[in-house]
């Protein structure tokens, strides 16, 4: 039937109120505090980003997963004292549930790994680029989002695994132009840690709230280090050795002062071994103060860092072997790193090496003549059943217009659709490079 544009509600329509009388106030386009919106520009490099994060996954045969952003608060309530805690963007639903909007994505990958059992086998491979959150005061002006790209091993004990990751990462840095001049790993053990304090046999149970106390070492002042070290339990004695412990720089000296029997001694001489079968060796070094700040690491941790120290860490990584068993799952070791989409866009923009992305088209369709709107249309689904990218105008213009957009959005070819051609079965091509012109059949375009 004969309807009006909008369904022939056009008599109703014009006398309900419209929407925006309503209240006069303009709503606020700014996204909320701490997030970001991604404009055409900004979707293009995240994209570039994440393909590069999703080809060195492929290379390395990992499977991609992904998780709510939403989940229970309680796989994120440890008592360590960590930031992430602090910081955690929690609430309660209208179901009065205690959730969170995820701030990593680890936690979120162990619960999976533990809801799929024996129907898995391992070991497990698994990546993730997902969006995570944390609640600051904006006193600090810090984001409350970023994207992280995780790569996770599951069920391997050996650091052959955390060799395999730290390789994944500095393959992902030779894909876009980052060397070993321009950033380092730093790598250590908390089994470094965990050998000191069982020496002044400080409880196991205080592991985590140390580390996370040592991890803020560069950040806090030292007598605040000593005081909460002292607050969580630790000796002064205990605390001394801690201390020179984590200025050790080199392996041969940790093995004179821990020797060689321990687990941290043999892991890291493994690694660094197993880094020059890589040819990795010139990316990482030892540093005995590297502990990262989330509780839930047991071994190797690493960091990746920028050699003119102007920036955060680019990312990180560690064991976890305790955190499936902790969450009610057998005792299976994992290890994994994630790598935050905003450091390395610093770091790129730093190094020149921000590609440059346009977007591109290859046709742009135009009817001469609004009685040829449907046989433009028909020309675009021509080509696009060839795989050809096509921007068709949808209403008529000048072809002055048709030239400026062609420009702007950076077309290859102006397919113009005109009366005398299309009564031949032909339209009209002009490459927009060369100036070149000319007509043709419509089946011989490709
Ligand atoms: C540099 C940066 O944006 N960091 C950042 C931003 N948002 C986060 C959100 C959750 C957890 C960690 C986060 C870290």
């Amino acid at each position: 039937s004969a309807s009006n544009q909008n369904g022939g509600r056009s008599g109703a329509r014009s006398l309900s109120p419209s929407p925006v009388s309503d209240d006069l106030q303009k709503i606020d386009v700014n996204p909320p505090k701490g997030t970001r919106d991604f404009p055409p520009e900004d979707m293009r490099l995240r994209n570039w980003l994440f393909h590069n994060f999703q080809e060195v996954s492929r290379l390395f045969g990992f499977e991609e997963v992904d998780f709510p952003v939403l989940e229970s608060e309680a796989l994120f309530i440890r008592k360590a004292g960590e930031e992430i805690r602090d910081q955690l963007y929690c609430f309660e639903d209208r179901g009065n549930r205690r959730v969170a909007l995820r701030p990593e994505l680890t936690p979120s990958l162990a619960r999976l790994v533990i809801q799929k059992g024996k129907s898995v086998s391992l070991p497990l491979k698994w990546f993730a680029v997902g969006q995570c959150w944390r609640y600051e005061r904006m006193t600090r002006g810090r984001r409350r989002e970023h994207y992280q790209w995780n790569m996770d091993i599951i069920g391997v004990p050996a650091v052959t695994a955390e060799a395999e990751l730290i390789s994944s990462i500095i393959t992902f840095f030779k894909r876009i132009g980052i060397t070993a001049s321009d950033v380092g790993f730093r790598i250590s053990s908390r089994k470094v840690l965990q050998e000191v304090l069982r020496c002044h046999s400080i409880p196991e149970h205080l592991f985590g709230k140390v580390c996370v106390i040592i991890d803020k070492i560069e950040k806090l002042p030292l007598d605040v280090i000593k005081n909460d070290l002292k607050s969580a339990g630790m000796s002064e004695a205990a605390i001394e050795e801690l201390l020179r412990v984590l200025s050790i720089k080199s392996l041969t000296e940790l093995e004179e002062i821990l020797g060689g029997a321990g687990e941290a001694v043999a892991d890291l001489k493994l690694l660094f071994s197993l880094a020059e079968k890589f040819g990795y060796s010139d990316w990482i070094q030892f540093d005995a103060s590297v502990v990262r700040g989330l509780a839930y690491y047991t071994g190797i941790v690493f960091e990746c860092f920028d050699r003119d120290g102007k920036l955060r860490a680019i990312c990180g990584g560690g064991r976890y072997d305790q955190l499936l068993s902790t969450f009610g799952g057998d005792d299976i070791p994992a290890c994994g790193f994630g790598f935050g989409d905003a450091v390395i866009l610093e770091l790129l923009k730093e190094k020149g090496l921000l590609p440059p992305l346009n977007h591109q088209v290859e046709n742009i369709v135009c009817a001469l003549d609004h009685n040829l709107q449907g046989a433009a249309s028909m020309v675009a689904t021509t080509l696009r059943g060839k795989g050809q990218s096509v921007d068709l105008v949808l209403e008529s213009k000048p072809l002055k217009w048709v030239f400026k957009r062609a420009a702007r959005i950076n077309a290859q070819r102006l397919i113009l659709v005109g009366t005398t051609e299309w009564q031949k079965g032909m339209v009209g091509v002009k490459i927009l490079s060369s100036g070149e012109q000319y007509e043709i059949k419509l089946d011989k375009l490709e």
